[in-house]
């Protein structure tokens, strides 16, 4: 079986050469490679699978792609030419949630709504509403709820199918302190996504409340969203996605409090899981049992810290997130490369990766750090953001 994978994919060489001939490919070569001769391509969110791109897979019954996202897929090509079609629900949703925490800590602090000193039971007064309840999202509203926020939620797809009239309030989402949205590019059927936040919506918002989008671009009608905070106050932006992405509207980036390119999902444990989740997928596909774990491959990475509070302080909970992840410096980078040449490609490509950017440090997720706890409250909430926790005794 020959085996076509994503260059930007961490162990597949390992695990994919265990099952066939294994061939790494740049995405942004795939227009101009012979791929008839593929049986399988594993790919990210980088390649376009389109009907031209599915009609040059002669021989190819197999095609997965990393990531949670599948809006790159054209499936129904793939449908139409049998092939088996895969996703890796849930690989990053850890990963996206912890960035929504660092991201909306870090606007919190900014905009003096909270200070360190204070306890986190200050976040108590902060309602947070999520847009799409998936993996993602359902995570997200895990850890706020961890920290004492008011949740609202928002998906007409469950809240139809759950008969819950309570995921269908889109008014009460626009009145929370912190909007995330962490929906899919939806274009079509009863509810759409894409410009879900349009020039109308948009304009309901306050300047008080924060804005966060880490699910797809489409989601804000981005020229809309330009034109809003040219002319008036706006809330704190937070943007990992964009619009028509790697061709993005880089005039929105100096209205970002934090803007990114797209990475909220690229911890190592993210990727990797999205990779196990492929080589898992395709074995079954071809009858092999898949006998590698992702835990064998995955740098040992250990962490410690210890937590006095007997009640959190915002100060510890932030010196904890910001050790694992620390989102100022993605903000950083991004803002100083986007300034000085367009290259949002490069930049997702070489993001925190070594295989790429020798200088790139490996981003991790909070279950590498280990928290001794003297309290059982703190002890609770830390492991419900995914910490590794222990009790002092
Ligand atoms: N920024 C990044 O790096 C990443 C972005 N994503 C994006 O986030 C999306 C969500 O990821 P997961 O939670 O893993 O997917 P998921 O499929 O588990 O959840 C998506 C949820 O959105 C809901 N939804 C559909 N239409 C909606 C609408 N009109 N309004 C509100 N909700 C709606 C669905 O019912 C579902 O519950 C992905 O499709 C992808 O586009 C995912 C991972 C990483
Ligand atoms: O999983 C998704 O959906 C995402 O948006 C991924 O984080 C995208 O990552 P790449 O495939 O573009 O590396």
């Amino acid at each position: 079986m020959h085996i076509f994978y994503d260059d930007n994919m961490p162990f597949a060489k390992e695990v994919f050469s265990t099952l066939g001939t294994a061939q790494e490919f740049n995405h942004a070569e795939i227009p101009h490679l012979d791929v008839s001769g593929v049986d399988a391509l594993m790919i990210r969110s980088t390649t376009k699978v389109d009907e031209h791109l599915v009609e040059r897979l002669t021989q190819c019954k197999y095609v997965a792609t990393a990531t949670a996202g599948y809006n790159h897929l054209d499936l129904e090509a793939l449908a139409k030419t049998n092939k088996g079609v895969y996703h890796a629900a849930g690989c990053n949703a850890q990963a996206v949630s912890e960035y929504a925490l660092s991201a909306v800590l870090y606007a919190l602090l900014e905009t003096n709504k909270i200070r360190l000193q204070d306890p986190i039971t200050v976040l108590q007064n902060l309602s947070v509403g999520i847009v799409g309840v998936g993996q993602v999202g359902s995570r997200v509203a895990q850890k706020f709820t961890a920290l004492g926020c008011e949740i609202h939620l928002y998906d007409p797809p469950r809240a139809k199918a759950e008969n819950n009239a309570a995921l269908n309030d889109f008014s009460a989402i626009l009145d929370c302190d912190i909007i995330c949205l962490h929906a899919p590019l939806v274009k079509t059927g009863e509810t759409p996504t894409e410009h879900l936040f349009d020039a109308n919506v948009l304009a309901q918002l306050k300047p008080e409340q924060i804005l966060l989008n880490a699910g797809r671009g489409e989601v804000i009608d981005n020229q809309a969203l330009l034109a809003l905070y040219e002319s008036q106050a706006m809330p704190t932006l937070i943007l990992d996605v964009w619009e028509n992405e790697p061709n993005i509207l880089s005039a929105l980036i100096p209205h970002c409090l934090i803007a990114t390119p797209h990475i909220a999902g690229h911890s190592l444990e993210g990727k990797t899981r999205g990779t196990f989740m492929l080589y898992a997928w395709l074995a079954e596909q071809v009858g092999q049992p898949a006998t590698l774990a992702m835990s064998d491959f995955l740098p040992k990475c250990h962490k410690a810290y210890a937590c006095h509070d007997d009640v959190l302080s915002v100060e510890s909970l932030t010196t904890l997130v910001w050790a694992v992840y620390d989102i100022a410096i993605d903000n950083r980078e991004f803002v100083t490369e986007m300034a000085q040449s367009p290259c949002f490609a490069e930049l997702r490509k070489a993001y925190r990766n070594p295989k790429f950017s020798s200088t790139a440090m490996v981003r991790r997720e909070f279950s590498v750090l280990e928290v001794t706890c003297s309290s059982l409250v703190t002890q609770d909430i830390l492991g419900a953001l995914g910490f590794v926790t222990t009790r002092l005794i």
